[in-house]
């Protein structure tokens, strides 16, 4: 990534905009928060990796996001979807139907997302988890056999399926579910790893999750509560690199 440094399109939300940016600078990928209908198709021809997530929805941003999503299926590019509260309203369940048509390479959520993906009951209300990635890992692995997408549970230990497969990766801190866009920032990390590996999707995914456990552990160590533990995220990124990610990563074969 680092090498690289990756242009990466991200359609997220007015919540995660800045703090996604500045995780995926400390990764070292060059983030790009493009979304207007008139340009988001041509600009997912320019990058390497798109990004959509579903959190501030609007019919107007959802133009943008079918632009790109088009634009980078049409032209082999990876693109990552994060599918914020879509059990919540009719608006975005119709929203996630036509979003999920167009072939995202990976699907990243919470628990109760994930579930309420794959057509389980789930336990969610908005944007925050009501269940555990245990009672989620049945629903990943039907949502990635129906859709030939890895599939990202996170939570306590995150879940990555691509049907076949899965892993597990723990690490992370109790702060991270207390600093809003966190998960959506993952997101946008997932589309880094995947523009520098599109051809192992599941792997770059267990790497980001990866870096989002070992970069939480060491953030909440030096921190007393969320505002700081979100500041100190950025700085234990930007710190990161290979041979730290490798003594400190959290994986394993589920
Ligand atoms: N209790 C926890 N302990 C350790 N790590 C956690 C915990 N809860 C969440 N995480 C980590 O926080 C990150 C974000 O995951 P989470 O499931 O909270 O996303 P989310 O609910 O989509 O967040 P948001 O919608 O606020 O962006 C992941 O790296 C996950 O592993
Ligand atoms: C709080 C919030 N509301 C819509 S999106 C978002 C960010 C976390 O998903
Ligand atoms: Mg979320």
């Amino acid at each position: 990534m680092r090498r690289e440094s990756p242009l990466v399109q991200c359609v997220t939300n007015y919540v995660a905009m800045n703090y996604a940016a500045n995780v995926l600078l400390a990764a070292g990928a060059s983030p790009a928060m493009v979304h207007a209908p008139e340009e988001a198709g041509e600009f997912a021809e320019l990058a390497s990796a798109l990004t959509i997530n579903i959190g501030t929805l609007s019919s107007y941003w959802l133009q943008g996001m079918h632009a790109a999503a088009k634009a980078a299926h049409a032209s082999g590019k990876p693109w990552v979807l994060d599918p914020v509260a879509h059990f919540a309203t009719a608006f975005r369940r119709q929203a996630i139907e036509g979003l999920l048509a167009l072939k995202p390479t990976v699907i990243r959520g919470n628990a109760s997302e994930i579930m309420a993906l794959a057509g389980d009951v789930s336990s969610g209300r908005g944007v925050d988890s009501g269940d555990s990635v245990e009672r989620a890992e049945a629903s990943a692995l039907a949502l990635a056999r129906r859709t030939d997408a890895v599939v990202a549970v996170t939570g306590v230990v995150d879940f990555v399926t691509d049907g076949h497969a899965a892993v597990c990766i723990a690490g992370g801190s109790e702060l991270m579910p207390k600093v809003t866009a966190m998960g959506c920032a993952l997101t946008c990390m997932v589309g880094g790893f995947l523009a520098v590996t599109p051809q192992q999707p599941l792997e770059a995914t267990v790497t980001a999750l990866a870096c989002f456990g070992v970069a939480g552990t060491q953030a909440a160590q030096a921190s007393n509560g969320p505002g700081s533990f979100a500041w100190r995220f950025i700085d234990s990124l930007a710190a990161l690199n290979g041979d730290v990610l490798q003594a400190h990563a959290q994986v394993a074969r589920a």
